[in-house]
């Protein structure tokens, strides 16, 4: 799967870098929307982010993700984001673990099941 991103102010570290826990949030998320996409609901277990140069705000950038390997119900999934000179600036790693939907019923939302 691939995405475009921009951070922006509401992200903002370090002056003009995005937060780490950002980058973190966005890529987690990245991970949650491929393994929707491809119709299996699944929750981080683990995650792992390196972060190889700082990710500036207001810049586009390639995410891609894929899943690398399943054992059973584990999805092991990676990232890599890359600046438009073809640069990778993150890369992350993820253990997901495949729920059903009653783990998204446990907070207490109403958020009803959309359409991939
Ligand atoms: C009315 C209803 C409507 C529903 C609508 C639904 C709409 C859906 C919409 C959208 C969905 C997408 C949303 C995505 C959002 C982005 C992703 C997030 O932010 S997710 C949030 C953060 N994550 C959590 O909150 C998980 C919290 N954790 C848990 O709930 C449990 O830990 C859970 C369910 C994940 C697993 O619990 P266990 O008790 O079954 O299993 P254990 O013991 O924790 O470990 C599982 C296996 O993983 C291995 N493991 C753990 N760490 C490992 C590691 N670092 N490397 C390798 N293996 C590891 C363990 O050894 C174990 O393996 P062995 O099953 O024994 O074979």
């Amino acid at each position: 799967m691939r995405a475009r991103h921009v951070f922006d102010e509401r992200h903002v570290g370090a002056p003009g870098i995005a937060h780490g826990g950002a980058v973190a949030t966005v890529l987690d998320d990245l991970f949650g929307f491929l393994l929707y996409l491809i119709g299996e609901p699944a929750v981080t277990r683990h995650l792992e982010v390196g972060y190889r140069s700082p990710v500036l705000l207001g810049t586009p950038y390639l995410l891609e993700a894929g899943v690398q390997r399943r054992e059973g119900r584990k999805l092991f999934v990676r990232a890599q984001g890359t600046d438009e000179g073809g640069a990778a600036v993150v890369e992350a790693s993820a253990l997901f673990l495949v729920v059903g939907l009653e783990h998204f019923a446990r907070g207490g939302g109403d958020a009803a099941p959309v359409a991939p």
